[in-house]
């Protein structure tokens, strides 16, 4: 190393120490002026980013929020993660009044850096407008009303996945299987893409773009976050592709009866960038946290025969009540009752999703302490979910928890709640449903590494992605 390269690095040092102190003194600074929930910002620009993401990659993302609400409040702790400073919300109470707040005294708000990964530059609409445009364009096809004639379609689909997939063998890994069969049905629901070969080029960037979503932000090359901006510009350019070959099939009246949300989005007259940020994150919402439910499934039903049996029974009673060859309806899945119970149990055990961001309207009170105007908040399921005073032996699987009246309100929020409450969870349910009724009618599993381990990226995933081995079964 020669004195130039030491200079560098002192004076690197004495910037950063500097940082560092003019930093603190702000955040001392503020919390005199007004009582600001307590709590530790970490390291500049970094903050606490890093031991959120640590914790969540050894399975454990709780223990971040658990630590805290130990050592400074059990409602609410200040910190800074993904380069923002942030509140966060914990526990039932606080799901109640960020839930029932909404658009009162908190709005949508996304971090810079996962809309860095997932829009175009040229199109930087505020959190809010392309929040509220979300929940005018999935609803109309994502309602449970718009979705019931599309149960035979995600039937026949799960039917010929299974039987291409899974029947051939007697080992297989399910978790990128069950991911396949989700994208594909997602690309199919979206944007009408059916042919094997698009639905995986457009799969192939989508694993790094969900790694550096919830990472340190330094863009980078080398850091995931880097390597998530440059798989999001690639997911784009297929989605732009697929955009202006659509708009020039409806431009010469090539299948003008097709429908699927980018069709519905082109007829709105809404411009290609547009449909290009927002076609992006439908499937970023969709990618992981559907075929993560369906895997962990997979692995509970394993882990537990008793439950395997009572999901089997009932699903052995819907398939005989119907026609040979006779595809699922609505009325079938109603009656999937305890089936949902145990999916429940996954989602509150596993929640798929690392929870969501919001931004104070106004200044606001919660827990004794003042959360002012432009404060970003984040809130998510796993603490709550595991909290005994809601869920007595929290670690138990017990599908039954979810039998007669449930659990208390705001105590179980795997898609959220209030009116930004997850817009895919009806298709989400629709999924697991129809899915589960098709695999526990068609084998029996076992897994083949006792206690593998499991991390969380955005949502969780068994680290050796869960071999099991299949006994098919008769009917
Ligand atoms: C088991 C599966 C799923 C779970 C557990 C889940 C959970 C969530 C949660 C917790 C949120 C944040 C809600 C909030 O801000 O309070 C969310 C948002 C969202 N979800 Fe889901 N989700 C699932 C599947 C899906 C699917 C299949 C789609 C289909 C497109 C979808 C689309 C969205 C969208 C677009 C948002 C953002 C809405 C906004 O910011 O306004 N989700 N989801």
């Amino acid at each position: 190393m020669d004195l130039d390269l030491y200079q560098y690095l002192f004076y690197l040092i004495i910037l950063y120490v500097s940082v560092g102190i003019i930093y603190l003194f702000h955040f001392y600074k503020s919390s005199k002026t007004i009582n600001l929930p307590p709590g530790n910002k970490g390291y500049p620009l970094i903050g606490e980013t890093f031991d959120y993401v640590m914790n969540a990659k050894r399975g454990n993302p709780e223990k971040f929020v658990n630590d805290r609400t130990a050592k400074y409040s059990p409602d609410v702790f200040r910190t800074s993660l993904l380069g923002q400073d942030m509140a966060v919300f914990c526990g039932a109470s606080a799901h109640k009044c960020l839930f029932s707040g909404t658009n009162k005294y908190i709005q949508a708000w996304w971090p810079p850096s996962m809309k860095k990964i997932m829009m175009h530059d040229s199109k930087n609409h505020s959190s809010v407008e392309e929040s509220a445009k979300i929940r005018v364009i999935l609803p109309r096809f994502l309602k449970i009303e718009a979705l019931q004639p599309y149960i035979p379609v995600i039937d026949a689909m799960a039917k010929k996945h299974l039987e291409t997939e899974w029947s051939p063998y007697k080992e297989v890994k399910v978790f990128p299987l069950v991911k396949k069969f989700t994208f594909g049905l997602a690309c199919r629901l979206l944007a009408s893409i059916e042919d094997p070969k698009d639905v995986a080029e457009i799969t192939a960037p989508f694993d790094r773009v969900i790694a550096g979503l919830i990472s340190v932000p330094i863009n980078v090359p080398g850091t995931t976050y880097y390597r998530a901006v440059q798989a999001g510009k690639v997911v784009r350019e297929i989605v732009m592709g697929l955009i202006t070959k659509r708009k020039k099939e409806l431009e010469m009246n090539i299948n003008p009866d097709q429908m699927d949300v980018m069709t519905s989005m082109l007829h709105d007259d809404l411009d290609a960038v547009d449909i290009c940020n927002k076609l992006g994150a439908f499937f970023v919402a969709s990618f992981d946290t559907t075929s993560s439910a369906i895997t962990f499934i997979i692995k509970s039903l394993a882990e537990y025969p008793h439950v395997y049996q009572r999901v089997y029974e009932e699903q052995m009673e819907i398939l005989k009540a119907k026609k040979e060859g006779e595809p699922l309806n609505w009325e079938d899945v109603k009656k999937m009752k305890y089936t949902w119970c145990t999916a429940s149990e996954v989602l509150r055990l596993y929640p798929p999703s690392i929870g969501a961001f919001r931004e104070a309207k106004t200044d606001f009170s919660y827990g004794g302490y003042t959360i002012p105007k432009g404060w970003k908040i984040f809130w998510n399921a796993h603490t709550t979910h595991k909290n005994p005073k809601y869920f007595p032996d929290p670690e138990k699987f017990d599908p039954s928890r979810f039998e007669g009246s449930g659990p208390p309100p705001y105590t179980f929020v795997p898609f959220g709640g209030g009116p930004y409450m997850c817009p895919g969870k009806e298709y989400a349910r629709l999924q697991i449903l129809v899915f589960m009724h098709n695999i526990v009618t068609k084998f029996k599993w076992e897994k083949l590494i006792p206690n593998e381990k499991y991390e969380y990226i955005a949502a969780p995933f068994p680290v050796h992605d869960l071999p099991v081995s299949l006994e098919p079964i008769q009917t």
